[in-house]
């Protein structure tokens, strides 16, 4: 069977959001939790949207909360697809929120949702290949492949049964810590 391609535009989502004051925390800041939540969702919507069936998260790799978002804001979150690997898919998503009275608006949050395709029976299944069409979408793949890669080696040199604490001490030692050692 012959691969299938899919151009980044052909899967992006966008969705807006007033933010309500039933989404806020104490501090009368919209909740991240409820942010993370809405980011799910696009994520989800993205990567099916792509794969063309059902999907898991299989990580978030970075969530930056850059700018608090305040009530009464409209929230904007635009998703595309990062990076695809066989059956796994990277998905980008950037936040805005604009002051509707003003028009004014920033750059509240960038994360990045590692989303795997399934079948009806809940096995990983292929996804389509990506077609990169300019600078920025290369350069998103490449940032999510670095990312990945420098996450599998990361994991490997810390692995609760090969860590070695005295390659490390010099570095902890500098830190708000106070080591005593008990064995
Ligand atoms: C819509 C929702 O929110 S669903 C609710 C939250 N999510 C879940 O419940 C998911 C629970 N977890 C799972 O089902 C599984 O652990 C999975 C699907 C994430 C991974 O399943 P496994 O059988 O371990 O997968 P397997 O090792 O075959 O890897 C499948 C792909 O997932 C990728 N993958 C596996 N774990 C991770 C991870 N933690 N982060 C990123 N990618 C991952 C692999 O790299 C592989 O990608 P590739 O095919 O593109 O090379």
């Amino acid at each position: 069977m012959r691969k299938r391609f899919k151009k980044v535009q052909e899967s992006t989502v966008t969705i807006s959001e007033l933010m309500l004051p039933s989404h806020s925390n104490f501090n009368g800041k919209i909740h991240g939790g409820y942010i993370l939540s809405l980011l799910d969702q696009i994520a989800f919507a993205c990567a099916s949207k792509h794969s063309e069936v059902y999907c898991v998260t299989a990580s978030v790799d970075t969530v930056d909360f850059l700018k608090p978002i305040e009530i009464g804001e409209l929230v904007t979150m635009k998703a595309s697809v990062n990076y695809v690997g066989r059956t796994s898919m990277v998905i980008g998503i950037r936040v805005e929120a604009e002051n509707i009275q003003t028009g004014a608006s920033k750059h509240c949050n960038s994360s990045y949702f590692s989303m795997v395709a399934k079948d009806s029976s809940g096995n990983s299944v292929e996804v389509p290949g990506l077609i990169l069409k300019n600078h920025n979408e290369i350069r998103r793949f490449a940032k999510s492949l670095e990312r990945r890669n420098r996450k599998r080696s990361g994991i490997a040199e810390f692995k609760s049964t090969d860590f070695a604490s005295e390659k490390y001490l010099h570095l902890v030692e500098g830190q708000h810590v106070k080591i005593e050692l008990e064995d």
